[in-house]
């Protein structure tokens, strides 16, 4: 594969909102931002297969160099010939650092200048990670897109602490830059940090921005505070990124985020709820989420949504696909998640057409008027 570098192609702004469409080119293809990429943690999407996931069009898909580094470890994909060869996916990854994985996974934590100590929370062994060994690590997968070793805050975090935090993730941010050994495709994003606070969010986005990174996330962010919160920072921090750049926003989201992140300007997002929630058996339908385990659908015949023309919807009844759960039969889950992940990712098809249609907003009304968050 020709090594390129991770570049961002600007393609149209919606007059409505400040959403705009672009293209992210990487050495494994290119991305329709604004996207939703769906989370594979161990080296699978769980349930599904890359044939499903290129038939729902999914254009890019995560991993984890926390998990893979635990388990079987980059070593090991690296001789099989990198993560693209050994799960056979030939489009775009993107893996995340594992500082974030550290502190939700593993327990007997030490955070210091050099990185971050942990214990596995597979078998207790005392493991080490640090901006080195991520970008070690990362570039043994050879993911397109790497992310910088950062930490992130607690929520709430005091501003002191998103201070000293945030600096510490800015020179760590250096180190990755400086320990890639792949500088020609430049597929490294810096992540911004600064917790809750205005003034904490412009230094890191200045300190992170004065390096010229391909790319840069919006990190510390969808870790418990108020969605309000998590717009109102969006709304300062966004505009302070390049417009020539990939903006990507972690761990969000929810429909009605992605919608709203997409109008401040995101580009990219991921999300576990569509294959977590599908697990156990929660759908993500137009009219908000259905839990097909529900008795009231013990004989219902219909679709899960009757506005969905995915596989599962135009193929299987509410009341098979709740015998399946309810009998614990793993095809019952590869149903659902295959219908929540088609649902995202046809959302963001939508949010893509709005914008060309400058309808970004009036979409987001119908849309929520529609989903309205109520479970039915
Ligand atoms: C759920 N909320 C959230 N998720 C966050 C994540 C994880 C994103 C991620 C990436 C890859 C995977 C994989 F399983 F597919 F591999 C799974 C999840 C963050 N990651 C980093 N590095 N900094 C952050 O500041 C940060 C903030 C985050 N808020």
């Amino acid at each position: 594969m020709k090594l390129m570098a991770v570049t961002y192609e600007p393609i149209k702004t919606c007059k409505q909102t400040g959403a705009r469409l672009g293209k992210v080119h990487t050495p494994h293809g290119t991305i329709e931002t604004p996207a939703f990429m769906p989370v594979g943690t161990q080296a699978t999407v769980k349930t599904m297969s890359p044939e499903e996931l290129k038939t729902m069009d999914a254009q890019i898909i995560l991993s984890n160099t926390y998990h893979l580094f635990l388990r079987p470890g980059h070593e090991l994909i690296k001789k099989a010939g990198g993560l693209h060869r050994f799960m056979n996916w030939d489009r775009p990854i993107l893996t995340d650092s594992g500082g974030f994985q550290v502190f939700s996974l593993s327990e007997m934590r030490k955070i210091s200048e050099d990185g971050v100590q942990f214990k596995s929370h597979l078998n207790g062994d005392t493991l080490f990670l640090s901006p080195e060994k991520a970008m070690e690590i990362q570039n043994a997968l050879g993911s397109d897109i790497m992310m910088a070793f950062d930490e992130c805050p607690p929520y709430p975090a005091e501003h002191e602490y998103a201070k000293k935090s945030l600096e510490r993730t800015t020179r760590w941010a250096e180190r990755c830059l400086r320990s890639h050994a792949r500088p020609n495709d430049q597929g490294l994003f810096a992540i911004v940090q600064g917790g809750m606070f205005e003034d904490l969010r412009r230094q890191s986005a200045a300190e992170l921005t004065s390096m010229d990174f391909p790319g840069y996330a919006i990190g510390g962010l969808s870790v418990g505070e108020p969605k309000p919160l998590m717009y109102e920072v969006l709304d300062y921090t966004v505009p302070l990124l390049p417009a020539n750049k990939p903006r990507y926003l972690m761990g969000v989201g929810s429909p009605d985020a992605l919608i709203e992140g997409a109008i401040r300007g995101v580009d990219m997002f991921d999300c576990v709820l569509p294959t977590r929630i599908a697990r156990n058996g929660t759908c993500m339908t137009s009219q908000g989420r259905l839990v097909v385990r529900n008795a009231k659908y013990m004989e219902d015949f219909g679709p899960l949504d009757p506005n969905c023309d995915c596989y599962t919807c135009r193929n299987y009844s509410r009341a098979y696909i709740r015998h399946l759960i309810k009998a614990d039969e793993t095809f019952g889950i590869r149903l659902t998640t295959y219908h929540n992940l088609h649902f995202l990712l046809d959302l963001m098809r939508k949010v893509r057409q709005a914008i060309r249609e400058d309808r970004l907003g009036d979409f987001r009304d119908e849309f929520f008027e529609q989903y309205g968050m109520k479970e039915n």
